[in-house]
């Protein structure tokens, strides 16, 4: 998606420095997800599109260009998986060009740069960029010795044995090569060879692979290089690194040399002189393209003479004599099956579209993603439009898809000539496919969420998971597996399971043993080692589950703030958590003025009016009250002179007129706002300190789905919930701000900061002229010694125990 930027010239030197920060960070985290784990999260266009801004950014602030930057590095760091090798000759990347225009350019900087005309002397090669992973394989007295990836292209990958795997690759040379010589190429996967696979991973339900130049990195750089050898990966050899000895001086030369010697090179390599012929060959390339059976994402261009590409030499990642024509992301035509709606989990809705199978360079599409409901409609992140009116997607559309790349393929447009006539708009659902509970959309927000989190299959590991951590019911020993595991068992669905576990206590154990013996299952298949079998006999394996037990049984005293916060509830963290404790003392108070709330939720035209520019509140009740209490339109009194009599200064009035047209808009509006005022419970819910509009809509949402009280109801079975006293003001550490540093010993820092917040302390993390009290553990430090410059009182650990009793 994109995001609109200011245009580089617009920069100021602050912004572009901070830019280019991030970019360098960004790109490098997108090249170690690419190169190192063969995993890319964006596609190769929006990763152009990235370092085309960097580049354009130094270019006009080239002081400011960074010793990390982008356009100074190649690929990324080898993994350590594998043992380095240092490359004789760096591996380097290829300057890229988008345009007939680039490619122009291109040639005239070469010859600019060898001070000639550029009267078409200069002949170049141009042959298909192969889209693969870059090799080079070193042979020394016509024997194969090692092979390494790019890696940063100084330090490589020895991946040598995995090389050794691939038939197309010779492991002897014929006599009269040189003693030593370092071929390098494309390692890739044939298209057909990739749908095979696929369609095998499929047949044995387990996950397919993106597309072919992923799949060939990671089955190279594998450990086992018997998984390398039953991949039939391919090769073509189209430079070279360390020789010896030179056996042609141009690289079509070179090329030919590399077919003798019995290595595969590619056969759309042509020399070419003039532009308009190399342009020419792009196109043919690209015509072919489809056909190929192998994935390309350009043509390469080169200086075919070698002595030239010497006098031409290098830029710090890429050779001055040679560019890459990319070709644009690929695009095909095909039809919106049926719009399926994914739940995430954190509950948001996601509309999937599910396309007639097309072919998109080489990888078959089925599925787009929809983002969210406004993008179906054509609307972008910021209200903006991103297709053109009416280009709304409906099931049965013919639509343009791209897969920019390697990600989820987009779809861009579509094809209004062959909408069926009986299409209608995608109308979104507005409850949750999974679960039935509403979804709802929040204010400026443009996803739509289930708000059964409590219930709901596609959000109820997530949830499980907040309600049993740290800060939530804090139940010791029940860490992230056991929520899955027991999930997976059917032992735990909602809250209230977590109470219920002892009653299944055979289960819990056989789902545990069922789990150590897969994690050694797995063991074993990575080390080759067989170990003794794990016996349900074996005691002390289960030890664990009776302390599980044990410290879920003591959180069924539970303060009503931690339950509060570990219900999940969208916007309730645990500031506000704590709020709503402090506020109401009674679970059923609590309920009721939530319930109270909900009736007198505002209305939308409530909000709308409230977000006019330089209405306050104070203005908006205003408003409200006068369409209350005189009538214009009936009472003969006009609409002008109505928006006159209310006493708006001159901006107000003037914001109102430019939001809803003219004096009748603004009456309109208020008055639909009147009758979705929000009611005095509402207001006495929303105006709380740390709660606000928002969280109480997200209480309001929670509670008024059936399915949540009832899960709450059933959870509180179980509970012993304790308000906490409000501070009481008599002890003595009321009102004061205290410090905690070093190693407590006999409590947490959480329990720590809970009980001085009982007693009325503030607790503050870092000592300053208005701390009281710092109670320091062993090991404590530089706030030690800020206290001690301020004269704040410090005390030990078990001095403030005493202190609390
Ligand atoms: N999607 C992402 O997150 C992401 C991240 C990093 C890189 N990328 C993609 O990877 C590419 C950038 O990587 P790069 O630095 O390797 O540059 P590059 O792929 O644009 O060009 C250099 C490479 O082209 C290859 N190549 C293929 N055929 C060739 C031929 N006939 N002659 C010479 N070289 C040939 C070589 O392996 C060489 O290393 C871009 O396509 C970029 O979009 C994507
Ligand atoms: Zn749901």
């Amino acid at each position: 998606m994109s995001v609109e930027k200011t245009p580089v010239e617009d920069l100021t030197e602050e912004q572009a420095a901070a830019e280019l920060a991030y970019l360098a960070a960004e790109i490098a985290r997108h090249d170690e997800l690419y190169h190192g784990h063969d995993a890319p999260e964006i596609s190769d266009a929006d990763y152009d599109a990235l370092k085309r801004r960097n580049d354009a950014i130094e270019k006009r602030f080239p002081k400011l260009i960074r010793a990390d930057s982008p356009s100074i590095r190649v690929g990324a760091a080898p993994l350590p998986t594998f043992a380095p090798i240092t490359h004789a000759r760096p591996m380097l990347s290829l300057d890229n060009t988008f345009s007939d225009d680039d490619v122009r350019d291109f040639v005239n900087s070469v010859y600019r740069f060898l001070g000639q005309l550029p009267d078409g002397s200069i002949a170049f090669t141009a042959e298909p960029k192969i889209d693969g992973l870059s090799m080079s394989i070193r042979y020394e007295h016509g024997r194969l010795v090692n092979a390494a990836t790019r890696g940063d292209g100084t330090t490589g990958e020895n991946v040598t044995e995995n090389i050794r795997t691939i038939k197309e690759i010779p492991n002897r040379l014929p006599t009269g090569v040189p003693d030593v010589i370092e071929v390098r190429g494309e390692v890739y996967m044939r298209k057909s060879d990739f749908l095979a696979l696929n369609a095998q991973m499929e047949a044995e339900g387990k996950q397919t692979y993106v597309n072919p130049r992923n799949t060939a990195a990671g089955s190279l750089r594998q450990l086992d290089a018997r998984v390398t050898a039953s991949r039939n990966l391919k090769f073509f050899a189209y430079a070279w690194g360390e020789m010896s000895e030179m056996p042609a001086d141009t690289q079509m030369g070179m090329v030919e040399k590399f077919k003798e010697w019995g290595f595969p090179v590619n056969p759309l390599m042509k020399r070419l002189n003039s532009v308009d012929d190399i342009i020419d060959h792009y196109k043919q390339i690209g015509l072919k393209r489809p056909d190929l059976d192998y994935e390309i994402d350009g043509v390469v261009y080169k200086v075919d003479r070698l002595d030239l590409q010497g006098r031409l030499g290098f830029r710090s990642r890429s050779p001055r004599w040679a560019t890459a024509h990319k070709f644009p992301a690929e695009q095909a035509f095909t039809r919106v099956e049926r719009i399926d709606i994914q739940v995430g989990r954190t509950g948001a809705l996601t509309p999937v579209a599910r396309l007639t199978p097309v072919t998109v360079g080489g990888v078959v599409v089925t599925n787009a993603t929809l983002h969210n409901e406004d993008y179906i409609k054509g609307i972008g992140n910021s209200g903006e439009r991103i297709r053109e009116e009416e280009h709304d997607i409906r099931i049965g559309d013919t639509v343009i898809v791209q897969r920019a790349g390697d990600v989820i393929p987009q779809v861009l447009d579509v094809v209004m000539e062959k909408r069926p006539p009986d299409a209608v708009p995608y109308e979104f659902p507005k409850k949750c496919p999974v679960c039935g509970s509403h979804a709802v959309r929040e204010e400026g927000e443009s996803v739509r969420r289930c708000t059964g989190g409590l219930i709901c299959s596609a959000q109820q590991i997530e949830r499980l998971r907040h309600f049993v951590s740290r800060d939530a019911f804090d139940i010791e020993g029940f860490g992230d597996q056991y929520v899955e595991l027991f999930f997976a068992a059917g032992l735990l669905k909602t809250p209230a399971d977590v109470f219920r576990l002892h009653l299944h206590s055979d289960e819990v154990k056989k789902a545990i043993l069922e789990y150590r013996e897969l994690l050694q299952r797995e063991r074993e298949e990575r080390t080759g080692k067989r170990r003794k079998k794990v016996s349900a006999e074996d005691s002390r394996s289960f030890e664990g589950v009776d302390k599980l037990f044990a410290s879920i049984d003591k959180r069924r005293h539970i303060s009503f703030e931690r339950l509060l916060f570990g219900l999940g509830i969208r916007h309730i963290g645990e500031v506000t958590a704590k709020a709503l404790a402090r506020r109401y003392n009674k679970p059923l108070d609590f309920l009721a003025a939530i319930i109270a709330a909900a009736d007198g939720r505002p209305g939308s035209a409530w909000h709308i009016l409230s977000s006019v520019d330089g209405i306050g509140g104070v203005t908006r009740d205003a408003l409200i009250a006068s369409v209350g209490s005189s009538a214009p339109a009936g009472f003969g009194l006009s609409h002008e002179s109505w928006l006159s009599g209310v006493g708006l200064n001159k901006k107000q009035k003037q914001n109102l007129l430019s939001r809803f047209g003219d004096a009748e808009g603004v009456y309109r509006v208020v008055l639909a706002a009147s009758k979705g005022a929000p009611n005095p419970a509402y207001k006495d819910l929303a105006n709380q300190k740390d709660v606000g509009e928002v969280a109480a809509d997200a209480l309001i949402d929670f509670v008024t789905e059936t399915h949540n009280r009832e899960a709450v109801d059933d959870l509180l079975s179980y509970l012993d919930v304790f308000f906490d006293q409000p501070a009481s003001s008599s002890s003595e550490l009321s009102g004061k701000t205290v410090v905690f540093t070093g190693n407590l010993e006999k409590m947490t820092r959480n329990e720590a900061k809970a009980t001085a917040e009982r007693l009325g302390a503030r607790v503050s993390g870092s000592v300053s002229g208005k701390t009281d009290l710092v109670i320091a553990g062993p090991g404590a430090g530089s706030k030690l010694a800020d206290a001690q410059k301020h004269g704040v009182k410090i005390i030990t650990e078990d001095e403030w125990l005493s202190l609390i009793e």
